[in-house]
């Protein structure tokens, strides 16, 4: 039978994919993934998607830097990825978990106001009380500096880029404490034609 118990294996991910809808989408996607110092994560690009892997802060860092600067070109940009951690395959084999915390990318980051709208999903995994898990994020993100509405199947912010992603890692870090193994799946949008009157 395999193992599937989570472990101790706090390595945290993301896999995602940017769209930009522009014909300058190979400068974009390439330029961005240029611009941002990776030098913190284990990184793999490919023809369909990144993913990221190490310390959550620096995941969420690089993730939310790269999506900054996609959007900061003033193109319709979209990301679509999934963030993990406690996955029990996932092992912390990697070098990347021994770095610092300092977010590298965060002053750069924090030079950019963007607007966005969001829809994220949590998956807390393997645990009969998962929906009370769900709403307890909810909750909680209503206090943050976004705007919290609800859709089917997933939770819309609206707000700056920043404090969506800070939204996002705050409630992903909080289930993680009580769920070993959690999955959150987010799209975030920026420069849509739709939000222009
Ligand atoms: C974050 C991110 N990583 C990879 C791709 C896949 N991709 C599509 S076009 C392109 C550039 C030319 O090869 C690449 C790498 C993506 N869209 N977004």
């Amino acid at each position: 039978m395999p193992d599937n118990s989570c472990g101790n294996s706090r390595i945290a991910g993301c896999q995602f994919t940017l769209y930009p809808m522009s014909d300058r989408f190979v400068d974009i996607i390439l330029g961005a993934l240029e611009e941002v110092d990776t030098s913190k994560v284990w990184k793999e690009t490919d023809d369909v998607s990144t993913c990221v892997r190490g310390k959550m802060v620096h995941v969420f860092d690089v993730s939310k830097a790269l999506f900054l600067h996609a959007a900061k070109t003033g193109e319709h940009v979209a990301m679509s990825g999934t963030f993990s951690i406690g996955c029990p395959g996932d092992t912390e084999a990697d070098a990347y978990m021994d770095e610092t915390d300092a977010p590298l990318n965060e002053q750069r980051s924090n030079e950019i106001s963007q607007e966005a709208g969001c829809k994220f999903a949590l998956y807390p995994m393997g645990r009969d009380d998962y929906m009370n898990a769900i709403y307890e994020q909810i909750d909680l993100s209503k206090h943050r500096k976004v705007k919290v509405s609800g859709t089917h199947y997933a939770t819309r912010l609206d707000g700056d880029v920043s404090d969506i992603f800070s939204a996002l890692q705050a409630s992903f870090t909080s289930v993680q404490e009580k769920v070993s193994h959690v999955t959150m799946t987010f799209t975030i949008s920026a420069n849509s034609p739709s939000n222009k009157a």
